[in-house]
């Protein structure tokens, strides 16, 4: 589990170390850290061209040892600072023969030069900020940030521009090939825009005492421990029944696709109700989703339903989790009365697709709905339709909903999950997952690839199954995105570019595999 805290957080702990640890050592730990990185990176120090960006700041500070140390190895250091710099670390560049310029005065660089500097530099080490940057980046340090180069450029603790809080970006900020970041991870790394500037985080520890985290990741280890295995006693019941309303007429697919993502995720029996309508001839009801999920998948059971027939959906059998919402379409008040009978039963419950606006239409008449019912609700919503759902429940406007979401994308989810009681899940590059209470995941597995037809299908399947098969249904989220994502991964290894969400259940069964067979377990 890796985890992130804010920077009121990190100030605190670090303040415990520095009443305990003589000056500077905080800082050396995290020197040494980042210049072990360049090392492994580079290969040979020895002749190498090192371009150092050094804001007024410890950020600066750190990179300007970093500098100092390379330097001593034969490194040929150049430090370009917007200003005054750190004065320890600057007198140990120039002592060990780094050199030091500033922008923006006589003496400076000009602009070719600078271009220059920094189009030869082996690589550029991004010390113009760190976790006391405040706003977008000023004038100097903006242009210093447009000119470094994205493929060489390593983000010391962040990348100058970022929010270390919010990953906000406003303006110009460094985009990184690669960060180091000392002693927590800072939840601006793993927020969507910041976390699009990072690169692969590595993470230095420098000691710090540090308090429970503000958000967490998973890693392939949590994962693991997390897959529900059958053991020796274990029968189709016992392993969990997942009951999955997805389909209809017009998106027979989507419940097919949710189908492929139910049986990766270890429940032992899947119950499908699919939206149908009454045979002339017959007057049995039948629907297409039925038909096509039949075909694909003779292992699930499934029932058709009438559209909005509550009792006929109740019948279909006990659970341990339902699933609606992939593949409904149409008559939306049909919708609403399945959603309002599954939300009469005290099972989880994941809302996704075609259900997410009747049960934003159940809220607005009642806000208080799902803080009264027991076991939690999981909402999957894109962008588009969380701003839709805040647009209904809440009475935001769309624009609101968007200004919100990029100034702080997690308080954001936080105040909207605490105000609906839903646990949700927003999903996008770097899916979050947020409990009403607070308690927060960002899932940082995944692929661009995703963004495709029918790959939010096969996730809600998943997540649903996890969540049947005894997963707390928020973590089922978590882990749910994080095999998704990884799934999406294999796809160039597996023969399955461009991916087509039909690939995806294949690829969690591979990814399930490769975790479970895994020497290092
Ligand atoms: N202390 C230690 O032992 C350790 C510290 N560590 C390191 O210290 C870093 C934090 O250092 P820090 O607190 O000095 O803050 P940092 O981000 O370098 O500079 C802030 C200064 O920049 C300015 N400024 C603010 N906003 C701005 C903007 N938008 N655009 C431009 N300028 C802006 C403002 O200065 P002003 O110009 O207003 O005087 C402000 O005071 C941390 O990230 C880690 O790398 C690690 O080594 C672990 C041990
Ligand atoms: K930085």
């Amino acid at each position: 589990m890796r985890n992130a805290h804010t920077v009121e957080q990190v100030r605190a702990a670090e303040a415990e170390r520095f009443a305990v640890l003589p000056p500077g050592a905080l800082m050396q730990r995290a020197v040494f850290g980042l210049v072990a990185y360049v090392v492994r990176r580079l290969g040979r120090v020895h002749g190498a061209r090192i371009v150092i960006l050094a804001g007024s700041g410890d950020n600066g500070g750190d990179a300007l040892w970093a500098g100092a140390r390379l330097a001593a190895r034969g490194a040929r250091v150049d430090a370009i600072a917007t200003g005054t710099t750190h004065p320890q670390a600057t007198a140990a560049l120039l002592a060990a023969g780094g050199h030091r310029q500033i922008v923006a005065t006589s003496a400076g660089p000009d602009e070719p030069t600078l271009r220059a500097l920094l189009e030869r530099a082996d690589l550029v080490l991004d010390g113009l900020l760190g976790i006391g940057g405040r706003g977008g980046l000023r004038p100097a340090h903006a242009r210093l940030a447009a000119l470094a180069p994205p493929r060489r450029t390593v983000a010391v603790d962040l990348p100058s521009g970022v929010d270390a809080d919010t990953g906000a970006v406003a303006g110009d900020a460094i985009r990184a090939s690669a960060t180091i970041t000392f002693g927590t991870y800072k939840r601006g790394l793993w927020l969507m825009p910041g976390a699009a500037h990072t690169g692969p985080v590595e993470l230095v520890d420098i000691g710090l005492t540090l308090p429970e985290p503000d958000l967490r990741a998973l890693d392939d280890a949590d994962v693991r421990a997390a897959l529900p295995v059958p053991h020796e006693t274990a029968s189709k019941y016992r392993r969990g029944v997942l009951g999955l309303v997805a389909g209809s007429d017009d998106y027979p697919g989507a419940a097919v696709l949710a189908v492929g993502g139910a049986l990766r995720g270890g429940a032992g029996y899947l119950r499908v109700v699919s939206v149908g309508r009454a045979d002339p001839a017959s007057g049995r009801i039948h629907g297409r989703a039925g038909d096509h999920v039949r075909a694909a998948h003779p292992e699930a059971v499934v029932t058709d339903i009438a559209p909005g027939d509550r009792a006929a959906l109740l019948a279909a059998g006990r659970v341990q989790a339902w699933a609606i919402g992939p593949g409904l379409a149409g008559d939306t008040s049909a919708t609403g009365a399945s959603l309002d009978a599954l939300l009469g039963e005290d099972v989880p419950l994941v809302v996704d697709a075609g259900a997410l606006d009747p049960l934003a239409d159940l809220l607005a008449a009642d806000r208080t709905r799902l803080h009264r019912r027991v076991a939690p609700v999981l909402v999957t919503p894109h962008e588009g339709e969380f701003a839709r759902l805040v647009g209904r429940v809440l009475g935001w406007d769309a624009a609101k909903a968007a200004d919100e979401l990029a100034a702080d994308r997690l308080a954001t989810v936080r105040r909207v999950a605490a105000e609906t009681g839903a646990v949700i899940l927003l999903k996008g590059a770097r899916t979050l997952v947020v409990e009403p209470s607070g308690t927060a995941w960002v899932n940082t597995t995944g692929s661009p690839w995703l963004g495709t037809a029918g790959s939010g299908d096969v996730l809600t399947g998943l997540i649903g199954s996890l969540a049947a098969a005894g997963l707390p249904v928020a973590f089922a989220g978590a882990v749910g995105a994080h095999l998704h994502g990884r799934a999406a991964e294999r796809a160039g290894v597996h023969g399955c570019l461009p991916l087509a969400a039909s690939d995806l259940p294949r690829l969690l069964a591979a990814t399930v595999t490769d975790l479970l067979t895994d020497p290092a377990r």
